[in-house]
């Protein structure tokens, strides 16, 4: 992007690319019940950056998400965390990348119930045996407003509660690239903005790097830049979307 008037923060700080695809094609099936859900996508998430994928139901954004996050692999093309190459990786390897490098914001929360809120985002950690940073650790617990909950188990907090504990045990450990994939789905409205406001500020004052798969104008307007699929293929992108500007958007790719 030349037009610095368009330039997002991460732009215009001249970020590089914490994930990126190139020439991403993916295809289920063989034969003619083959589907190709992605078909040609070249797309950088830049560091520090709140990134939106849209496009209408089977437009393959949860295919690209799994794809860059190592959780599916591609028939061809590259996907890369960092400078890492997902296709050079073994599985073990992709799964090592995930858990140290990667984190993961699900419709469901999959917190465990019987731990506590703290033993619930210390436990990616405790499994792969490293000490988190403690300043980093209250830094997030304070932006999360988590502070009075740690005890908790997850039965005696709210669903938006439950929702910030699963999204700080995905930013505790200080990930390349946080991926949510309709992190706000299962939200009321009231906890569906509490959430994205923390993510914008999780980007904003601890410079992390979010993509979230959404359909939600609302939600997609808190990202710094939306990236829309048709088709498995990238048809338009919004820098800093505003709840219309997205929605003139799916209304002329006819969403
Ligand atoms: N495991 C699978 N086997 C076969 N086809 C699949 C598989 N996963 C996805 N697809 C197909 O690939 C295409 C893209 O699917 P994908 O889930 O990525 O779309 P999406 O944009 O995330 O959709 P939605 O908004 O409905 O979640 C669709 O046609 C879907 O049916």
């Amino acid at each position: 992007m030349t037009d610095t008037a368009l330039a997002t923060p991460a732009e215009a700080r001249s970020a590089v690319a914490a994930a990126r695809v190139r020439d991403a094609r993916k295809a289920y099936g063989t034969g003619d019940a083959t589907v190709t859900a992605l078909d040609g996508v070249s797309v950088d998430f830049l560091s520090g950056e709140f990134t939106a994928i849209m496009g209408p139901s089977g437009s393959g954004k949860s295919t690209l998400m799994h794809c860059v996050a190592g959780l599916d692999t591609l028939t061809s093309g590259h996907a890369f965390v960092g400078d890492t190459d997902l296709a050079t990786l073994s599985d073990r390897q992709r799964t090592l990348l995930r858990r140290d490098r990667l984190g993961f914001i699900f419709q469901s929360f999959n917190l465990l119930p019987t731990l506590t809120a703290k033993e619930n985002i210390c436990l990616p950690a405790d499994l792969a045996g490293r000490t988190l940073d403690p300043a980093w650790f209250d830094t997030v617990i304070s932006t999360l407003e988590l502070g009075d909950r740690l005890g908790h188990r997850p039965s005696q907090l709210s669903g938006g509660q439950q929702q910030r504990v699963a999204v700080a045990r995905a930013l505790v450990s200080r990930p390349e690239v946080v991926f949510g994939d309709e992190p706000t789905g299962a939200l009321d409205s009231r906890t569906s903005t509490e959430l994205l406001r923390f993510l914008r500020a999780a980007v904003d004052d601890l410079g992390q790097t979010v993509v979230m798969v959404t359909h939600d104008p609302v939600a997609a307007s808190y990202a710094d830049r939306v990236v829309f699929l048709a088709d498995g293929a990238v048809v338009d992108e919004l820098a800093r979307p505003t709840r219309d500007t997205v929605l003139e958007t799916m209304k002329r790719l006819g969403d």
